[in-house]
């Protein structure tokens, strides 16, 4: 359902001294579905950046949200690699988000966008998941996810919320700060209300309200008061 859709005439033609049946037409490129549902949980949330028909709040259940991935474009740089969100498998998790609707044009629209934002500049894979709507959670719907897996280069892990906290503070990129990207979602989780919550964002949200003093200090600690 995603990637770069072929472009007639770079198709490998048969040579006409090994091959003399007719050429067969070039394929088309794949067909695509006219209404595609796509799961947004980190920067999709609050920038999704593509035109799109609808949108819910909801969930996923079966992966949780971990700050993962090194990012040295968007929110960091290959010296100072930023940390952004993917998915992990875990069957008692439950990640929350927002699914767009994209229709007719708004596909191939929204899915050639994505690719070089998610996958050719982030890293980022497809991966159908099955989502909630936090209306009708007994409608769900599949949608399209982008996930960093471990195999992808930029893939960091695990680490302890403290030390993502440090290289969260510590780094920015094309599209501007890390400490935006985190805070950007953690304002979406708390629109999401208590039901929502993410213990792993709070955790990293918390480590670095304690350490912004030293990075922010207060009038009084620069001696103008
Ligand atoms: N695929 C996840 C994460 C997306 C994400 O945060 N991707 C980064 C790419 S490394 C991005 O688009 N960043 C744009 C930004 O930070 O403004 C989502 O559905 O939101």
């Amino acid at each position: 359902m995603s990637g770069p859709v072929p472009v007639p005439g770079t198709m490998k033609q048969a040579s006409a001294a090994q091959d003399t049946s007719p050429a067969s037409p070039p394929a088309s490129p794949p067909a695509q579905p006219p209404v595609l549902w796509i799961f947004g949980y980190g920067s999709l949330v609050w920038r999704p950046d593509f035109a799109c028909s609808d949108s819910h709040v909801g969930f996923v259940r079966g992966y949780s949200r971990r700050s993962c991935q090194g990012d040295t474009f968007h929110r960091g740089s290959d010296k100072m690699p930023g940390r952004v969100v993917t998915l992990l498998e875990d069957h008692e998790g439950c990640t929350w988000g927002v699914a767009y609707q994209v229709r007719d044009e708004q596909v191939s629209e929204a899915l050639k966008y994505l690719h070089v934002r998610e996958a050719e500049l982030g890293g980022y894979d497809t991966k159908e998941v099955t989502f909630c709507p936090q209306d009708t959670p007994d409608q769900p719907l599949k949608a399209l996810a982008y996930v960093a897996t471990p195999q992808n280069p930029g893939y960091l892990g695990p680490a302890l919320e403290g030390a993502i906290a440090t290289q969260i503070l510590a780094c920015q990129g094309f599209s501007g700060h890390n400490l935006e990207y985190l805070l950007r979602l953690a304002d979406f989780m708390q629109l999401c209300g208590p039901q929502a919550r993410d213990e792993h964002l709070a955790a990293i949200v918390d480590a670095v309200g304690t350490m912004l003093p030293c990075f922010c200090p207060t009038k009084q600690a620069l001696g103008l008061v």
